[in-house]
């Protein structure tokens, strides 16, 4: 099927007694996926797996159709993929520039003219074409996270791995950002861990929600925020029944829950959703730990 990227079967990688993955199915296509969870659930270890940083337990998966179980079928799947991850390890007083060819020169672009060519194709398409000489240490967080996306683009990878790309950037620097993943998305397999129900809803035509280690919704950002659909309502007075209330700045308390009778339903988010899916796993996880 060429509209599949990577295809993961089985998936499950174990620290001890921690299931960090277990029994991960995937399929992956064009586009930005978004993957959800709280602290813990195991998104980093299937990003890492994956980006075949470190090798899962058991399970397979494939990317553009290599498998990494060969030394051969890694370095194919590595030439195939880019990863952002969750703290990329930036040498200070290198320049943009220089960061991003060191990358280019680990990914094996040996021809210098070529690579250099590369390096400035892949600054610019975060629109840092202008700062390239400038050291990492003087970039703001923004435009040092917009250098690790184009080090992640350098070879044009078919499949981008985003380990919580907008963490600690402001508002604008966030924004600024999502339009270079969705830009990055367009045609290329995409897949986007993050805490920011936000950047989810306004990025992704797909949704997976992690935790403890399995996958456990996937589906459109849509039919996530119709997890919630008449179960967010809102009233005078803070609901103890509710699982979530807070007072909003209308002066009235938002719930979310199993509303009262006669309640006055609202409009529910993405973020809703999320909370009542992992709201239901609770007895289940009680089940698997016992
Ligand atoms: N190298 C490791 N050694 C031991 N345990 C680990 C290791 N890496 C991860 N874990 C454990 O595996 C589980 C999944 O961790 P992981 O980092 O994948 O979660 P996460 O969803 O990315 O969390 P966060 O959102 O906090 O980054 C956690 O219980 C974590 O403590």
């Amino acid at each position: 099927m060429s509209s599949t990227t990577v295809s993961a079967s089985g998936l499950s990688l174990h620290y001890g007694r921690i299931r960090a993955l277990e029994d991960v199915e995937l399929r992956l296509g064009p586009g930005v996926t978004g993957l959800l969870g709280p602290n813990g659930a195991g998104k980093t270890t299937l990003l890492r797996v994956l980006a075949t940083a470190v090798p899962a337990d058991r399970g397979s998966f494939t990317v553009l159709g290599h498998d990494p179980g060969s030394a051969r079928g890694r370095q194919e799947v590595r030439r195939s993929l880019g990863y952002l991850p969750q703290t990329p390890g930036f040498h200070p007083d290198f320049t943009a520039f220089e960061f991003v060819d060191y990358v280019a020169i680990l990914k094996e672009l040996t021809d210098r003219a070529g690579r250099h060519r590369e390096v400035r194709r892949v600054l610019e398409e975060v629109d840092l074409g202008e700062v390239r000489g400038r050291r990492m240490r003087k970039l703001s967080g923004g435009m040092r996270q917009r250098v690790a996306l184009a080090a992640a683009l350098v070879g044009d990878p078919g499949f981008l791995v985003l380990d919580e790309p907008t963490v600690g950037l402001d508002p604008e620097q966030r924004m600024r950002f999502r339009e270079l993943i969705a830009r990055a998305g367009e045609g290329r397999t995409v897949l986007l861990s993050s805490h920011q129900t936000e950047d989810v809803a306004m990025l992704c035509h797909r949704v997976l929600v992690m935790a403890g280690g399995r996958i456990r919704f996937d589906g459109t950002p849509a039919e996530l925020t119709a997890r919630a659909a008449g179960r967010v309502w809102s009233g005078a007075e803070r609901d103890p029944g509710a699982k979530a209330g807070w007072r909003t700045g209308t002066g009235f308390f938002r719930h979310v829950g199993d509303p009262p009778p006669g309640a006055d339903l609202v409009e529910p988010s993405l973020e809703d959703g999320y909370l009542l899916v992992l709201d239901g796993l609770d007895g289940l996880d009680a089940e698997a730990a016992a």
